[in-house]
């Protein structure tokens, strides 16, 4: 039997194979670490490296362990590589300006000159706002690498940049089936799997090498966005009036900007009304329509205008075009959409990967990793004590919330019309093994208001005793559940028994 948080003691990587590589700027080492390797070392000898925009320390191994990544030079590097096993290799490019790496960090230093010119412009007292950006593409076009290599970037000179994500399928400092936001103004934890925005890198009971983030959540609790697109846009909305009172209320932040991951979106399914939504819930106020980005134009020349940023897709570029054609920002710009070519390393995951770096990141959250070990309370806990919440049944086997149904009929929905977005769980057997959600609100909250409150942490249920009536629960820390309404959804899916 394993005992839980034992068996995570660091891994060393064997010390009999170790290699050098030399990486030429803009070349990249481009490495996949099996599941079950210890992991792969990597440490900078010469030069300069960063994983998706943060730096390296000189002569420090790095770790990597079930991680799909890559390490880049802006200057040129020599790099020690040891352990394994991994799946690696170097990709030179004989023309350094053909590495997509050289687009991002042309968007970079734009997005610099912008920041710059906006506070050289201000004259008032508060800040300039600074450059926000969206992020979107078709699945596995490198969405999330970019919008984490420029919020990098962007702290890297002492910015303070906000990231929002609003794909459900993976968390941002948080479990999958949420949206969430954070400020980035520290450096990262580039050994994590999500090289720092993962959720190793939130507040825990442990100790932290790397300072922490604090991250805003709202629990989606569901896999794709089509699966509950009203609920969607209500948690987008929600998080994006936070992301905007952050912006308005901190000048470091709003100078810094805010860089927004998007989910893949099936265009033949109202993707572009989805993106849409999240672009014009975040571009705030005082902007009659979408978001303002800046785009490096042509050597050294920039202009300010508004642009959304989409990898690797010719057919969505077209179709973002068409819908934001002829509109306007309340300062009279114009929408335009900057295609960007997808870097050819973006690894296509697996959903027996995905799956399993699911896990790792349930297990991770209540156990902690190598480097910290984290001991959840386990409590037992009556029926009577709890008060658990999910969806109405038969809402989402209707398709009566998915975009674009066909199934529905008009008496379908009007059968759901009036009924409560969330009703009380029956406690049962088959709540083994789940996530749910605690979300900062009271029991008594009529069903809208707990649906839409901040997530403030997660349990798992461990076993359900229905002859005693009493749950067992895994908690990150101790306390009476009582008072605070918990989630049931469908994401991130049952995970094996932590107490197994
Ligand atoms: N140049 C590269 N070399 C090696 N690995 C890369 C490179 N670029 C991205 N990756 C890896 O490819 C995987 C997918 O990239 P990423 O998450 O950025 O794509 P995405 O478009 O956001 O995916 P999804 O659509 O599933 O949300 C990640 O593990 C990432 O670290």
């Amino acid at each position: 039997m394993s005992i839980p948080g034992l068996g995570q003691i660091a891994p060393q990587p064997a010390t009999s194979n170790k290699r050098i590589i030399l990486l030429k700027p803009l070349w990249e080492y481009r490495f996949s670490v099996p599941r079950n390797s210890p992991g792969v070392g990597v440490r900078l000898l010469t030069g300069t490296a960063d994983r998706d925009g943060t730096e390296l320390a000189l002569s420090r191994t790095y770790t990597f362990q079930r991680t799909r990544s890559k390490i880049s030079t802006y200057q040129g590097c020599t790099l020690e590589i040891s352990g394994g096993p991994v799946d690696d290799y170097v990709k030179d490019y004989a023309d350094p300006s053909d590495s997509p790496a050289c687009q991002f960090v042309n968007l970079h230093i734009a997005f610099q000159e912008l920041r710059e010119a906006a506070a050289a412009r201000q004259s008032g007292r508060t800040a300039a706002q600074g450059p926000r950006v969206m992020v979107c593409g078709p699945r596995g076009s490198g969405k999330t690498t970019l919008a984490r290599t420029l919020v990098a970037l962007a702290a890297r000179v002492g910015g303070q940049p906000l990231m929002a994500n609003v794909d459900p399928d993976e968390g941002l400092l948080a479990l999958p089936g949420t949206v969430s936001a954070a400020v980035y103004g520290t450096m990262m934890d580039i050994e994590e799997p999500a090289g720092g925005f993962g959720i190793g890198s939130t507040p825990s009971s442990g100790p932290n090498a790397v300072p922490v983030k604090l991250p805003i959540v709202y629990y989606f609790g569901r896999e794709r966005v089509e699966d509950d697109v009203p609920h969607w846009k209500d948690v987008v909305s929600k998080l994006a009036s936070s992301a905007r009172a952050k912006l308005k209320e901190d000048e470091a932040v709003r100078a810094a900007g805010m860089f927004l991951d998007t989910p893949p979106v099936d265009l033949e399914n109202g993707g572009v009304d989805i993106l849409a939504h999240a672009a014009s819930e975040f571009a705030g106020e005082n902007l009659s329509i979408q978001l303002t980005v800046l785009l490096w134009v042509e050597a050294n020349s920039l202009s300010l205008a508004n642009f959304i940023l989409v990898l690797g897709s010719d057919q969505l570029v077209s179709e973002l075009q068409r819908h934001f054609a002829g509109q306007k920002t309340s300062l009279g710009e114009p929408i335009m959409v900057v295609p960007l070519d997808k870097s050819d390393g973006v690894v296509q995951r697996d959903e027996q990967f995905m799956r399993f770096t699911r896990e790792a990141t349930i297990k991770e959250y209540f156990f902690g990793d190598s480097k910290r070990t984290l001991s959840p309370s386990t409590q037992s806990v009556s029926f009577d004590d709890v008060a658990i919440f999910k969806a109405p049944d038969g809402m989402h086997d209707l398709g009566l919330i998915a975009v674009g149904s066909k199934a529905n009929t008009q008496a379908e929905s009007e059968a759901y019309e009036g009924q409560p977005v969330l009703e009380p769980a029956e406690i049962s057997a088959e709540m083994s093994h789940w996530t749910l959600a605690i979300m900062n609100a009271s029991v008594n909250d009529p069903p809208e208001t707990i649906r839409q409150a901040p997530v403030i942490g997660f349990i798992a249920i461990a076993d359900v005793d229905e002859d005693r009536r009493r749950l067992k629960v895994l908690s990150p820390v101790s306390g009476r559940l009582g008072n605070k309404p918990l989630v049931w959804g469908r994401w991130p899916e049952p995970y094996i028994n932590l107490l197994g």
